[in-house]
């Protein structure tokens, strides 16, 4: 599985004294650059330049200039060090707080002699004394070369510039404490499963992968995992290369497509609740965000989006279970066109609970559109469809449960119309 930037847990000491007392060992973490590899240790003298560190750190994950690592690669060293320099990071308390590009002709070594170095307090007493300790929050990270960052420098990262989640989505924790695959786990039985799929949720990662199947844990509460940001950075990405996203599954599926030429489908299931719709509507909003890229504003995918509030309001109610829960199937298509841009979409529905029309069970309502209605519509309105409150119908009082906490139902009513002029209801 995919290795994430900047591990922010406190390093394993990186330099390690050698018995010549003149050389050392120096420990570079790989970052995403590596699926398979956290860090290499290259030996190192005082006056050894980044740029050889570099050379030898490459070398080792075969890296080469031309297209990151892998099998095979390597170019000449010299391409190599034009195209991956080293980064001193230093993080404190889980987060990132500054990083500097190292200049090729810096030594390494001579800078991590003046690291601070703390021993943890869970350290044995051959790791506090011996050649194992810890450098206070310090490593070095090997990475591409980006030609528009400005040289040299403490790069001070303000938090409220830095999207400090999306930080920590980056830096999930390195496989052997939590898995983001469960196809990696050593030993895989239910309680390791539960156990990971637990330890991932406690760090408000919610996502996890088995193979090419996502599990997603409902956390509930909004994680700002959702925004531009993210859609970008899941774009044509192989599934695993970043930590797992919804987005990467949609993502896996438009490029399937379009590579293999071939109808793709995902699949959604889970018990009442656990955020299937929820999960279909971040799919429809990744799939179209990537037909974007071409479509020049056609609005086919506003409108695709727009169905959702209209679906939601005549076939969604509040159960026992979900305050906005999904009373039939459905069956989207998404259709492009050649060139991948939405062309149109297919919603079949199925297995309506109309029963839920005349019966209501105990904190339950009907369909929302009714309370909507009730709620939204102006005096003309309520004066043509001869409209009264929601207590005085009794398709709508047998539970005597008429708003839902946090719906503002006049708002919905107003979304609703909205949305049903632009999917061309009149
Ligand atoms: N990814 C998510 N992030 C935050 N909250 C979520 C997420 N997914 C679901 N939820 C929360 O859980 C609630 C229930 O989710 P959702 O309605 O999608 O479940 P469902 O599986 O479609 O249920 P049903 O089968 O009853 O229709 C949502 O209203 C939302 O508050």
């Amino acid at each position: 599985m995919a290795r994430y930037q900047y591990d922010l847990k406190p390093s394993k000491i990186s330099l390690i004294r050698r018995l010549s007392m003149e050389s050392f060992m120096v420990r570079v973490y790989t970052g995403p650059l590596s699926d398979e590899v956290d860090h290499v240790s290259v030996e190192a003298e005082k006056g050894t330049s980044a740029e050889d560190i570099v050379a030898v750190a490459c070398r080792k994950l075969r890296l080469s200039a031309s297209g990151g690592g892998g099998h095979g690669g390597g170019g000449a060293s010299s391409d190599v060090r034009q195209h991956f320099e080293l980064a001193e990071v230093f993080s404190s308390g889980g987060q990132l707080c500054k990083e500097r590009r190292l200049d090729s002709t810096e030594n390494p070594v001579a800078l991590q002699l003046l690291w601070p170095k703390v021993v943890p307090p869970c350290a044995s007493e051959s790791e506090a004394n011996g050649s194992q300790g810890l450098f206070d929050g310090y490593r070095f990270y090997l990475r591409r070369r980006d030609p528009e960052a400005s040289a040299g420098g403490w790069v001070v990262r303000d938090q409220s510039a830095v999207d400090s989640f999306l930080l920590a989505f980056l830096t999930q924790p390195v496989a052997g404490k939590e898995f983001p695959d469960l196809c990696s786990l050593p030993d895989l039985n239910e309680h390791t499963l539960l156990h990971n799929l637990k330890a991932r949720f406690n760090q408000k990662n919610i996502y996890t992968y088995v193979g090419s199947i996502l599990i997603a844990v409902n956390p509930f509460k909004f994680f700002p995992i959702y925004n531009p940001k993210y859609v970008s950075m899941y774009q044509n990405k192989r599934l695993g290369e970043l930590p797992p996203h919804i987005f990467a599954v949609a993502d896996a599926a438009y490029h399937s497509m379009l590579r293999l030429r071939q109808n793709q489908c995902i699949v959604i299931s889970g018990e009442s609740g656990s955020g299937k719709t929820e999960s279909t509507n971040l799919l429809l909003h990744h799939l179209t965000a990537l037909s974007h890229k071409g479509l020049h504003g056609s609005g086919v995918e506003q409108t695709i989006l727009g169905a959702g509030p209209v679906l939601e309001a005549f076939g969604n109610a509040k159960t026992v279970h979900n305050n906005n829960s999904s009373r039939f199937g459905k069956f989207i298509q998404v259709n492009y066109k050649q060139n991948g841009m939405v062309h149109g979409a297919i919603v079949e529905k199925y297995l309506l609970e109309k029963s839920r029309i005349v019966f209501q069970a105990r904190d339950e309502r009907n369909y929302h559109v009714f309370y909507y209605l009730l709620a939204g519509a102006d005096e003309k309105e309520r004066e043509a469809f001869h409209l009264s409150s929601a207590d005085k119908y009794n398709y709508l009082s047998q539970s005597a449960c008429y708003s839902v906490e946090g719906v503002d139902e006049q708002h919905e009513f107003a979304r609703l119309k909205q949305s049903m002029e632009m999917v061309g209801f009149s």
